[in-house]
């Protein structure tokens, strides 16, 4: 359990400061996030690139849910999912610190319904063929622009296999935490430094408090340093994110940067969209790699040797 909850906050107490977090992004920030209480005014966001206009789609959906379900019963459900932590049967972490010191990095295959009307079934269907494949984890998209059925999909998939199951969405509020946890998957990615600004290590302990696996993704050494001093232990590296926001330089190089700074003992998640990143991203010493599914789609025909391919680069018999 990180600072955060050793400093024995109440569950309410964080989440008040994580809604004052909220408040002050909206005056500050570039990507913001609206969740709040139902009583709090809607939130004025400049949709300024895809992701920006994600965050303010998602904060609509996370802002109604808030409302519907009302604060106190918000406040409940939290407190009792810190209560009772999930102890998932298979966690990454522990699946990491068994493989890094054979030299190997874990491996997690992103998982999202090639169609709207791909049911639960076949998409516990395809899981079960991404572990036969070599998947050492995998992720499971359930962002509403993925599936209808997002939490239904982490539900049957983490059932469906014996390897750590995590969720991919934007996370901007810990209800989204407690509704993955209740989905019994054993973990999340979608904390995103620049996304939750200084809220991003309150609701990552929130995380690590339910017991969840919950790589924080950072873009610099500067995010990395203050995460660090507030007790997260996780870091995500997502190569492409120079991309969608913009950030002149960011690239393999830049992640080779970042994993060679990151504070002892802490392990890492590089996301990954071909075998030259994933090769870069395993010399530059990443603890795990997220094959997305857009290498997983244009490996399509050949999925057994790009497989084939990436267990050689993660043993680093490459
Ligand atoms: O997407 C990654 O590569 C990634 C790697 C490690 C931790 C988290 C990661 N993603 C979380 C995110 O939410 C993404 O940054 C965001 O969805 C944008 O993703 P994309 O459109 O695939 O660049």
């Amino acid at each position: 359990m990180n600072k955060a909850f050793r400093c024995k906050r109440s569950i309410t107490q964080t989440f008040k400061s994580f809604k004052g977090h909220c408040k002050s992004l909206s005056k500050t920030r570039r990507f913001i996030p609206t969740a709040t209480s139902p009583d709090d005014e809607p939130l004025q966001i400049p949709a300024t690139n895809s992701l920006s206009k994600t965050i303010k789609r998602k904060s609509v959906q996370v802002q109604s849910q808030l409302l519907e379900l009302g604060q106190e019963n918000l406040e409940e459900r939290m407190q009792s999912s810190v209560a009772m932590p999930a102890n998932p049967p298979y966690r990454l972490s522990t699946l990491i610190a068994e493989l890094v010191p054979q030299g190997r990095s874990a491996l997690l295959f992103e998982l999202v319904r090639s169609s709207p009307s791909m049911t639960c079934d076949q998409l516990a269907a395809l899981a079960k063929q991404y572990v036969a494949l070599g998947a050492d984890a995998l992720v499971v998209r359930i962002d509403s622009e993925d599936t209808p059925e997002g939490l239904k999909d982490l539900w049957t998939v983490s059932r469906a296999v014996k390897v750590p199951v995590l969720a991919r969405d934007y996370l901007i509020h810990p209800l989204q935490v407690v509704e993955i946890k209740e989905s019994g998957a054993a973990g999340a990615l979608g904390v995103i430094g620049q996304v939750n600004g200084r809220g991003t290590a309150v609701l990552s302990s929130f995380a690590a408090a339910l017991g969840l696996d919950a790589p924080v993704e950072v873009i610099n050494l500067l995010e990395v340093e203050g995460l660090a001093k507030a007790g997260v232990v996780f870091y995500g590296i997502n190569i492409s994110v120079g991309i969608s926001i913009a950030i002149p330089g960011f690239s393999a190089d830049l992640a080779h940067g970042i994993l060679g700074h990151l504070p002892f003992g802490a392990i890492s998640l590089v996301g990954v969209r071909s075998l030259e990143e994933a090769r870069k991203a395993k010399l530059s010493g990443a603890d795990s790699l997220l094959i997305k599914s857009e290498m997983i789609a244009q490996h399509q025909d050949s999925l057994h040797a790009m497989s084939m391919q990436l267990q050689y680069l993660v043993t680093g018999d490459d």
